[in-house]
């Protein structure tokens, strides 16, 4: 059993997928604190604070899992959540054609060991048709996810070139923690 210190949807329906027993208690840390330009940087920052934040909120009595999730953009610009409809539509017309790297920082936490891992997962899409792009902004799915992106739903069919895990991309590389979490 792990404690998942995170509100992300997208997370826990990776750990179910994987069989991973889990329990969901989010953590409230301020990101806007965190000044980098880099998304490397930016994601480490972000889910060690989430960690210290779970850490004094739960203890490690039953191990912590958290985990930070941005886009890299075209430029290396670094592409969060969107704020509204039109900031998704922004986001979204930046890396429709473009290759970015999806990067995802996760630390495990028990009274044993401390497990961290930063990776990403590079895309370079085709252009997004028009009007599966309104069709896309209209059903709200982009919501809550890094960059206003879905690997698995909308983006999925323009994928021309993918390096790494789709579980990274996603907010979480379940593949990789797994191990750790089974020892
Ligand atoms: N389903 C899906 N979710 C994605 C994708 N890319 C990013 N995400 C999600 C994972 C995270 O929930 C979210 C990135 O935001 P954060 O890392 O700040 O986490 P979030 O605010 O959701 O929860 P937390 O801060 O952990 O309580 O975007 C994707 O391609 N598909």
């Amino acid at each position: 059993m792990i404690r998942l210190c995170s509100a992300s949807e997208s997370r826990a329906k990776l750990l179910r997928e994987f069989d991973i027993d889990f329990i969901q208690s989010p953590v409230d840390f301020d990101e806007e604190q965190i000044q980098t330009n880099d998304a490397r940087k930016f994601v480490y920052h972000a889910s060690k604070g989430k960690l210290e934040a779970a850490e004094a909120a739960f203890g490690l009595e039953i191990p912590l899992l958290v985990a930070d999730t941005v886009i890299a953009g075209p430029r290396g610009q670094i592409l969060r959540k969107a704020k509204d409809r039109d900031d998704a539509e922004r986001i979204l017309r930046t890396i429709s054609g473009e290759e970015i790297a999806i990067v995802s920082c996760a630390h495990l936490k028990s009274a044993r060991r401390y497990f961290l891992d930063l990776s990403a997962t590079h895309y370079r899409f085709a252009p997004f048709d028009e009007t599966e792009l309104q069709r896309y902004l209209e059903s709200g799915e982009w919501q809550g996810k890094a960059g206003a992106c879905m690997v698995e739903g909308f983006c999925k069919p323009y994928i021309e070139k993918v390096q790494g895990l789709e579980s990274t991309a996603m907010g979480l590389q379940v593949e990789i923690l797994r191990p750790w979490i089974e020892v």
